[in-house]
C-alpha cells in the first residue's frame, strides 16, 4: 500500500497518526464527466462524449467502490462498450498490479505492470493514492474519473440516447431521499466498515463500530416496512449499500472487526442483500475469491500471517421471499 509522489512511487501505510488514530478517506481527484454530447458534467472539463468503445475501466474485484461500476455497467447493457481490466486482488508495496493471476485482466492499453503506472501516464508528476476504479478514455488518453459515485452516475444515464439498457437509479422525484441515505449510508455503512478496520485507537474503533450498527438498525427498519431504501423501486442507493453487505460476513465482520451483529442477524437485510445478488447480471460481478484474499492477504498491520479463513459459509442463492 502506498502512493504517488511527484510521480514516484512511494511505499507507505496510511497515516492516521495527525487524525487521532482515525481513518480519513481522501478525495477523488479526477472529476470528469462522460455526457451524451460530450459537454462539461458537474465537475471537470468538457470533451468526453458517450461513445462505443472509447473507455476502459480498471477495476478491483475486491474492491466495493468499483463493484459499484461493475454492477452499473452490467445493468445499463454496457459490458460491450465499456472494457475492463481487473488488478490482482493482492496489494502490497507496489499497491495495485497486473501480477497475472486467477481472472487477473491485464491493461491492454499501456501494457503497465502497476496501476500507478496508468495514473502517470495521465499526469507524469502526480501526487496522491492510486486507487480503483479508474476510468480512462482511449480517445484523448486521459483519466475521466476515479471517483466510483460520479462513476455510476455517468453510466446510469450519458449512454442513454445511444442504446444503453432501460433504467434510471437516480430518478428526478427521489433524488433527495436518496442523496439523504447515501450521505449517512457513505459515511457509517461504506466508509463506515473502513474506520472500523484502519482504526488505530480504541477510541476511534469503538465510534466507528457503533455507528456502524446504529445504521445496520436503522436500514434493517427502512427494509422491514418497504421493498427498497427509496421506496418500491430499487436505485443507485441500494447499489451503494448492496456492495458492502455482501462482504459483510466473508470479510468485515471478521477482519475489520465489525462483528456486534453478523448480516445473517438481520432478517431483512440478509434476505435483501439475497435479492440483489439474484438481479439478473449482478452475481457475475461477485467475486469470492479475490475478495477474501484481498483483504486477509493485503492489510498485514491487521492481519499478518496473510492466512485466508475458511468460512463463513454463505449461500446467496438462498430463496430471499421477498415479493
Ligand atoms: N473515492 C473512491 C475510493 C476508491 C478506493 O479507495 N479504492 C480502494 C480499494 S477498495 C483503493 O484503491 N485503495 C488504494 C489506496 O488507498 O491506496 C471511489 O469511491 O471511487
Amino acid at each position: 500500500m502506498g502512493l504517488l509522489v511527484d510521480g514516484q512511487w512511494q511505499d507507505r501505510w496510511y497515516d492516521t497518526q495527525k487524525t487521532g488514530g482515525k481513518f480519513v478517506r481522501q478525495e477523488a481527484t479526477f472529476r470528469h464527466w462522460i455526457t451524451a454530447d460530450g459537454s462539461a458534467g458537474p465537475s471537470g472539463e468538457g470533451g468526453f462524449k458517450a461513445e462505443k468503445g472509447r473507455y476502459h475501466l480498471y477495476v478491483s474485484y475486491a474492491c466495493p467502490w468499483a463493484h459499484r461500476t461493475l454492477i452499473f455497467r452490467a445493468l445499463k447493457g454496457l459490458i460491450d462498450w465499456i472494457d475492463v481490466s481487473v488488478v490482482n486482488p493482492i496489494m502490497l508495496e507496489n499497491g495495485w498490479t497486473f501480477e497475472p493471476g486467477d481472472k487477473v485482466i491485464p491493461d491492454p492499453i499501456h501494457h503497465a505492470d502497476f496501476l500507478h503506472q496508468v495514473y502517470t501516464a495521465d499526469t507524469a508528476d502526480f501526487t496522491g493514492r492510486v486507487t480503483v476504479p479508474l476510468l480512462w478514455d482511449k480517445q484523448s488518453g486521459r483519466i475521466v474519473s476515479n471517483e466510483s459515485a460520479d462513476i455510476i452516475r455517468m453510466f446510469n444515464s450519458a449512454f442513454d440516447t445511444q442504446g444503453a439498457a432501460a433504467g434510471d437509479y437516480y430518478p428526478t422525484e427521489h433524488k433527495q431521499i436518496i442523496d439523504e441515505i447515501n450521505e449517512r449510508v457513505y459515511n457509517t455503512v461504506n466508509n463506515g466498515v473502513y474506520r472500523c478496520g484502519f482504526a488505530t485507537t480504541q477510541q476511534a474503533y469503538a465510534e466507528a463500530v457503533n455507528e456502524l450498527f446504529d445504521s445496520l438498525d436503522w436500514l434493517e427498519g427502512i427494509l422491514s416496512r418497504q421493498r427498497y431504501l427509496a421506496g418500491d423501486k430499487i436505485t443507485e442507493a441500494d447499489w451503494r449499500l448492496f456492495t458492502t453487505l455482501i462482504r459483510f460476513d466473508a470479510v468485515y465482520h471478521g477482519h475489520f472487526k465489525c462483528n456486534l451483529q453478523q448480516l445473517k442477524d438481520y432478517p431483512n437485510l440478509s434476505a435483501y442483500v439475497r435479492e440483489l445478488y439474484q438481479w439478473p447480471g449482478v452475481a457475475d460481478t461477485v467475486h469470492f475469491d479475490h475478495i477474501k484474499s484481498h483483504y486477509y492477504r493485503s492489510h498485514k498491520t491487521i492481519n499478518p500471517t496473510g492466512i485466508v479463513p475458511e468460512g463463513p459459509l454463505l449461500d446467496f442463492n438462498a430463496p430471499h421471499g421477498r415479493s
